[in-house]
């Protein structure tokens, strides 16, 4: 294989592939093969995304909603605890044991979700973010944790983004099978760009879905600490106590910039050109329409 095809090739150190979609090693074929048949709840709530899309702001947001000692502060519990990855499931948490509703995140996509799921049991909340954005946060993640495989030229980066040889594949094939199989799923869906622009609005939104009531004076504690300096301060939503095996190995933190248009302090003009001569097209079919920096709207 030449040079340039290896580059776009993701290391099997890193990634398996199950059935169209890259998973990390961290999980097992056997695991993502059985949630087929993972029995679902009425009350089960999944929180599902692409990576980079804002699914610890959306964590923290119905940890808040849902949990009142996650509110007052009088709870200190894992992220990962409270509402556990199902596809990556490395605490080995008892799912038929969780409190009810259960809340699960996961980036599957749409047609390797549980059966009862696609049946419209269950409630799923779909969080997408502008895939510009999307990529950056995409790349200073890979630098970041030890479970991705660094890839310090950008221009690579994006070119394995744009081919979907990343974790979690292609983000247009993941955001588009969600939005087209939507009538088999009970599902909201949320842009992180609208959660930035009116956060109260998009909690209002999740507690209405959920059928959860809070008083006034709860929704103002749930939106002052999910707001992104607040939850900067949060060793939980940084997975500052993060396991072992899913150390992180670079500088910074897990919450990084937070903001819509960041794309523009990294991509040149002519990496922006190329990314809107794959994608553009493609995205202007899509029924949700992205918001590029928080002046502008497509
Ligand atoms: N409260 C709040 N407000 C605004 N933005 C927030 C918030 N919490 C997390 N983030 C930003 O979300 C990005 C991480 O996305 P994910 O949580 O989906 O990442 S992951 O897939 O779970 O690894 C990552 O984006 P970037 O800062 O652009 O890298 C986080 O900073």
């Amino acid at each position: 294989m030449s040079d340039n095809r290896l580059a776009m090739e993701p290391s099997k150190e890193f990634v398996f592939n199950y059935k169209g979609c890259y998973f990390a090693v961290n999980t097992t074929p056997e695991h993502v093969a059985s949630l087929e048949n993972f029995e679902i709840k009425d009350s089960d709530i999944f929180i599902t995304t692409y990576p980079k899309s804002g699914t610890v702001w959306t964590q923290n947001i119905l940890s808040l909603i849902l949990h009142k000692g996650h509110r007052n502060g009088t709870e200190n519990m894992e992220t990962m605890d409270r509402i556990p990855w199902l596809e990556y499931n490395i605490r080995n948490a008892d799912f038929d044991s969780l409190p009810s509703p259960r809340v699960f995140v996961t980036h599957l996509p749409y047609y390797l979700t549980p059966r009862d799921l696609r049946n419209r049991k269950g409630r799923v909340i779909y969080v997408s973010r502008n895939p510009k954005d999307v990529l950056v946060s995409y790349y200073h993640f890979s630098k970041f944790i030890v479970t991705l495989e660094e890839i310090p030229d950008f221009n690579i980066f994006m070119e394995r983004f744009l081919a979907g040889k990343v974790l979690a594949s292609a983000w247009f094939d993941h955001v588009s099978g969600w939005c087209n199989h939507a009538k088999d799923f009970n599902i909201l869906f949320l842009t992180y760009e609208e959660m930035k622009k009116d956060l109260r609005s998009a909690v209002l939104k999740i507690c209405n879905f959920i059928g959860k009531k809070l008083s006034e004076e709860e929704i103002e504690s749930v939106v002052r600490q999910a707001t992104f300096e607040n939850m900067q301060k949060d060793p939980r939503a940084n997975y500052a106590n993060m396991p072992e095996d899913l150390a992180i190995k670079g500088k910074g933190r897990f919450l990084r910039k937070g903001t819509v248009g960041d794309w523009k302090n990294t991509m040149t003009v002519a990496q922006n050109e190329r990314f809107d001569e794959v994608l553009m097209d493609k995205i202007k079919t899509l029924p949700i329409k992205f918001t590029w920096d928080l002046e502008s709207e497509m």
